[in-house]
């Protein structure tokens, strides 16, 4: 039906008015609930080799965006200084860990460096349910792990450093490691750098811009927020 200009000027001018006078010639009410249903919540997942920066990224991401659900990964490796139990990890004995693994309670899972490292199952559907997105920070074989069970459902994010150097410099300077483990880690790298094509962005943490890599994350969200046909996570 066509409503000329003359038929909204001829009810006296008042926007209300002429709400009315539109229902009342289309015969039903206006719909005053939202066009668009709420979107649904999100899994993402943030991987990149070892020293790349994936804790500090979701630690600014969590204080930028405290709605989202950061899932404590459980691990059977000893806390790093300033690490709080239930909060950076869980830290559980490799005992409990094999029960976790034998009960079916873990996303994924992986013997990593000679520890152990898990994703609760439980953790990632209820906080699902309760309509919040969640975020997985996972390393580059375990996001393979996760791709495979969710296929497009999750929203994938490789964290690059902007050369290999840099990424080395990065992991001497946080002083956790042995040269020898650096060595490792430096080696698993470029294994993983050439898994990069498997995720759905990449993003370069370069060194002294993590606020920009947490804007560009941040962006990433409210895009994937936006899409006409949402991705369907099945756990
Ligand atoms: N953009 C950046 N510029 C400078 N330093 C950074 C940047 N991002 C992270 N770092 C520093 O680099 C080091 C490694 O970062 P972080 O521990 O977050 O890496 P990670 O990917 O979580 O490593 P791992 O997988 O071994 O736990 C830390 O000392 C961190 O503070």
């Amino acid at each position: 039906m066509v409503v000329s200009s003359e038929d909204v000027s001829g009810v006296g001018g008042s926007v209300d008015a002429a709400v009315k006078a539109l229902e009342e010639k289309l015969g039903v009410p206006i719909d005053h609930g939202p066009q668009v249903p709420p979107p649904k919540p999100l899994v993402i997942i943030i991987s990149g080799p070892s020293g790349v920066g994936k804790d500090a990224v979701i630690k600014r991401l969590q204080e930028r965006r405290p709605e989202l659900h950061m899932v404590v990964t459980a691990t059977s490796r000893k806390a790093r200084a300033g690490e709080v139990h239930g909060k950076d990890y869980f830290f559980i004995s490799k005992e409990e860990f094999q029960g976790m693994i034998d009960g079916g309670e873990l996303l994924e899972h992986a013997v990593v460096y000679g520890e152990f490292k898990g994703i609760p199952k439980q953790q990632v559907r209820e906080t699902m349910d309760r309509g919040t997105d969640v975020v997985l920070r996972i390393d580059v074989q375990g996001a393979a792990t996760v791709r495979s069970m969710l296929g497009d459902g999750g929203v994938f994010i490789f964290l690059a450093a902007e050369s290999e150097a840099a990424l080395v410099r990065r992991l001497v300077e946080r002083k956790t490691e042995s040269l020898e483990k650096v060595l490792l880690r430096l080696e698993t790298a470029r294994e993983e750098s050439k898994r990069m094509a498997d995720f759905d962005y990449v993003v370069v943490n370069a060194d002294g811009q993590l606020d920009r890599t947490v804007d560009m994350i941040a962006a990433i969200i409210d895009v994937e927020k936006a899409r006409v046909h949402p991705r369907e996570p099945k756990l």
